[in-house]
């Protein structure tokens, strides 16, 4: 059968605001009141730009990804609105109010402690970990494709790129470079347009550094890699730039007052062979170790 998808019926989907845009279509604010008396609960209510029927696609497959995942730690699936006479079809999710995670810790950077972000470190440890067991990769996880609850509580979202693992293989290889931004992306992405939960592990460390960067725009890691790469970008692609300064073991620099521990984490996330990378069930009992040593 399919999956029971709630239905949102438009004349209720009441326009407040739009939360944001993508290469995708954007996400409006609105509020469902069947009942006419703004009562009705807010939600983030995501719309395909109708154009390309690839995208159509695309975000059938977001849609079903999104209505199977059930996890504290992952935005939650409302449903679907169909319009147009089931022309088209919006994402209906939770609404989110304190908006996305690089937004809050620029705008909280002054009260928000070392321990208040390694609980938010932990919570994407465990949706991730979560999205490991039903074989999904994320292959977009960003400071800026999370989502921030309240003051101690954040979740995943966005996974208008995530892809299921084949039953016989722990990798996805895309079928030519897709559209993930280069300098959240592992080498063997970069070079291989290879994707598994150990690029997303990879990932997870430049959320890291993002995290306690206070996701300071100034200093995020495209404008240290651009900065590191230098002015004179010859010939060659800034991606191979990238992949070679990373061969030659570069990587970003520790971020200031960043605890060393911290930065530890980051570098084992970055580790080339991603054999050797340490899985998100390593990685959240570290830093929930570091949570409690942090009195
Ligand atoms: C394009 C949309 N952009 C934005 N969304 C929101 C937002 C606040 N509160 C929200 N609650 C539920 C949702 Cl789905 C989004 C928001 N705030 C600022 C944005 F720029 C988006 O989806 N961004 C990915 C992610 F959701 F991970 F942040």
């Amino acid at each position: 059968a399919t999956h029971d998808h709630t239905q949102f019926e438009e004349r209720h989907l009441c326009y407040i605001s739009q939360l944001g845009k993508g290469n995708f279509g954007c996400v409006e604010l609105c509020r469902y009141d069947p009942l006419g008396d703004n009562t009705g609960e807010l939600v983030a209510v995501k719309k395909l730009q109708p154009n390309k029927i690839s995208n159509q696609e695309d975000f059938q497959k977001e849609v079903k990804t999104l209505s199977v995942l059930h996890c504290d730690y992952i935005v939650k699936y409302r449903g679907v609105c169909y319009s147009m006479g089931r022309l088209s079809m919006s994402l209906v999710m939770e609404y989110l109010p304190y908006g996305s995670l690089n937004g809050y810790m620029w705008t909280n950077r002054y009260n928000i402690t070392t321990r208040r972000m390694l609980l938010f470190a932990s919570q994407i440890c465990k949706g991730m970990e979560y999205l490991q067991t039903l074989r999904y990769v994320h292959r977009d996880l960003a400071a800026r494709n999370i989502l921030v609850a309240n003051d101690s509580l954040v979740k995943i979202a966005d996974f208008g790129l995530t892809k299921v693992l084949p039953f016989d293989k722990e990798y996805y290889r895309l079928s030519q470079p897709g559209q993930s931004p280069l300098f959240w992306l592992a080498p063997e992405c970069l070079n291989e347009n290879k994707f598994s939960h150990k690029s997303d592990v990879w990932s997870f460390g430049i959320v890291l550094h993002e995290l306690f960067s206070y996701c300071d725009n100034n200093s995020n890691p495209k404008v240290l890699c651009l900065r590191a790469i230098g002015q004179n970008v010859q010939g060659t692609s800034i991606s191979m730039h990238l992949s070679n300064m990373l061969a030659n073991n570069w990587r970003l620099p520790s971020p200031p007052n960043c605890p060393s521990e911290v930065y530890g984490l980051m570098k084992d996330c970055w580790t080339y062979d991603f054999d050797k990378r340490p899985m998100f069930c390593d990685l959240s009992k570290k830093v929930e170790n570091m949570i409690q040593s942090d009195r």
